[in-house]
């Protein structure tokens, strides 16, 4: 469903991380663990096709994949309902009741978005990814803002209705989603001229 491999990527015209290779089938996820500033959202924004590898392969089928970054993107002044309608027209996705349940905002469906708490743009946001019906999805901090019972809520969105649908997802985070998948330490694929780094942006 997805093949990456001997992936080099790029941040600011500068290589961060070097000669990443996996593959992923059908139901099955990749967690992405590492240091901050090693390179986790400069690969997901290439997997996802946002900008162009500096070297290596990508395969996966035309128009597959998601990107939920750290940004919600839900517009403030359209209801939660608006919002995942607007998503559901523009992939061709359908929006269904069971995505307002499965991301806990049924009571919220009519409040305007900009009125949410952070938690439950989020939640918002998120829920995206159950209407735009993209098979392979990349996370960037998906449980950012999310309290512990909505952190379990999108565990179980991912394993039970997106993997067990036959989806599959890369996914960097930072803390435990007990989703059983195998975990890619990106530390030893840091990029030649900054061996030893990952190390995070400095106070200037
Ligand atoms: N716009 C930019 N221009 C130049 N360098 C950048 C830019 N954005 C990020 N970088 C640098 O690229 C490197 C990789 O950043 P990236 O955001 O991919 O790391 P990350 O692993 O996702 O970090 P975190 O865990 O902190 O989110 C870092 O050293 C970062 O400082």
């Amino acid at each position: 469903m997805l093949s990456v491999e001997n992936l080099s990527v790029a941040r600011g015209g500068m290589p961060v991380l070097s000669g990443v290779s996996f593959t992923l089938a059908a139901g099955e996820a990749l967690v992405l663990r590492g240091p901050n500033g090693i390179g986790k959202t400069t690969l997901l924004r290439t997997l996802a096709g946002l900008q162009p590898p500096l070297s290596g392969r990508i395969e996966m089928a035309e128009g597959a994949g998601a990107y939920a970054s750290h940004a919600d993107g839900i517009k403030a002044q359209l209801t939660v309902a608006e919002n995942l309608a607007f998503w559901a027209e523009v992939h061709g996705g359908k929006l269904t009741d069971a995505v307002f349940e499965a991301f806990e905002l049924t009571e919220l469906r009519d409040r305007l978005a900009g009125t949410l708490s952070a938690g439950q743009k989020r939640r918002t946001g998120l829920a995206r990814l159950g209407v735009v019906g993209r098979p392979v999805l990349f996370l960037d901090e998906p449980t950012v803002s999310l309290d512990r019972f909505s952190v379990r809520m999108f565990a179980t969105f991912l394993r039970d209705t997106h993997l067990a649908g036959g989806g599959c997802a890369v996914i960097a985070t930072h803390i435990d989603l007990g989703l059983e998948a195998p975990e890619l330490d990106l530390t030893p694929y840091a990029a030649a001229w900054d061996a030893g780094g990952g190390a995070d942006e400095a106070f200037l």
